[in-house]
């Protein structure tokens, strides 16, 4: 008999080969005799540090080193944070499979004693326009300034003094088990005050349609985190979103329900919605919610 192997792609950074375990610890609950092999893609995006990635390309710098080698069939499998993922994949390829979703909410990182709200200025580390303007929101003494690096590299920027506060992903200090540092403090930002990207907390796997392992990837997702993801990913779609822009989406489901938070910025006005819907309408409801916040400029 021939002997199967599944090889899975993935950045090299720390997050990324905790979230690949994580993949391929689901897969051998189902698939205990096969051989995992790792294979590490460094992508542009990796490359290039000291630019926004708006400047060269967006989303689809982290993706389409991945795609080349599924197409090739030098990889069956690509492992992504959903939320890094372009809106158009590849001719042939899809998400074929969504782990149980970590927790979705951002979380505002400070050295433990920094009180923000006693600062004339406060200097918050985020490239990110949609925490950007949330936090804003939320505390009325706040400049921002651009942050790049993966998780760790912001971390020690944060410890080095180099900003009062980061803003970073609950699921990713959880994954790399960073969220009790103790010269850390973490305020982990309500859902409703600053509403997530459309795919944060959740592990994405890519692949051909027509892979001979699409039956495991089915067996190993989520119900909740794909209904979640499909119409976070629609949502930000029908905005025509690209990677730079302030939306925050994100869906949540039960048994039955499903509701859905949208966030968009509006000529320097945040914009919110939440709604809440029969689980089979899901993407109606965010069509109509993304209509109705386009109806608003
Ligand atoms: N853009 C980087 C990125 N992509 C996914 C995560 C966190 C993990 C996740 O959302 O599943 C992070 C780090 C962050 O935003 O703090």
């Amino acid at each position: 008999m021939k002997e199967k192997k599944i090889r899975i792609g993935t950045r090299g950074s720390k997050l990324a080969l905790v979230q690949t375990e994580l993949v391929i610890d689901a897969m051998k609950q189902v698939l205990p005799d096969l051989e995992y092999e790792i294979v590490i893609i460094q992508t542009t995006g990796d490359k290039i540090l000291d630019k926004p990635l708006a400047e060269f390309g967006g989303k689809a710098v982290f993706v389409s080193e991945f795609e080349e080698a599924l197409l090739w069939d030098k990889i069956d499998f690509a492992v992504h944070s959903a939320k890094d993922m372009p809106m158009e994949l590849s001719e042939g390829l899809d998400i074929v499979g969504v782990l149980k979703r970590d927790d979705p909410k951002d979380v505002l990182i400070t050295q433990k004693g920094t009180n923000i709200h006693e600062k004339s200025t406060a200097l918050i580390g985020t490239s990110s326009l949609r925490r950007q303007f949330q936090i804003e929101q939320l505390y009325h003494n706040i400049e921002c300034h651009p942050i790049r690096g993966n998780v760790n590299t912001r971390l020690n920027k944060l410890r080095e003094g180099q900003y009062d506060g980061i803003i970073l992903a609950a699921a990713g200090i959880n994954r790399l088990k960073l969220n009790q540092e103790s010269d850390f403090q973490y305020k982990y930002l309500d859902i409703d005050e600053c509403i997530p990207a459309g795919g944060q907390g959740i592990i994405a796997i890519e692949g051909k349609k027509n892979s001979e392992w699409v039956s495991l990837c089915e067996k190993i997702t989520d119900r909740n985190a794909k209904i979640e993801l499909e119409i976070e990913r629609r949502a930000l779609k029908y905005f025509n979103a690209g990677c730079h822009e302030p939306i925050g989406v994100y869906a949540k489901a039960s048994e039955n329900q499903i509701t859905v938070w949208m966030m968009k910025e509006i000529n320097g006005e945040i914009v919110r919605k939440k709604e809440t819907g029969n689980i089979s309408k899901g993407l109606e409801l965010a069509r109509a919610m993304v209509n109705n916040i386009m109806e608003s400029i």
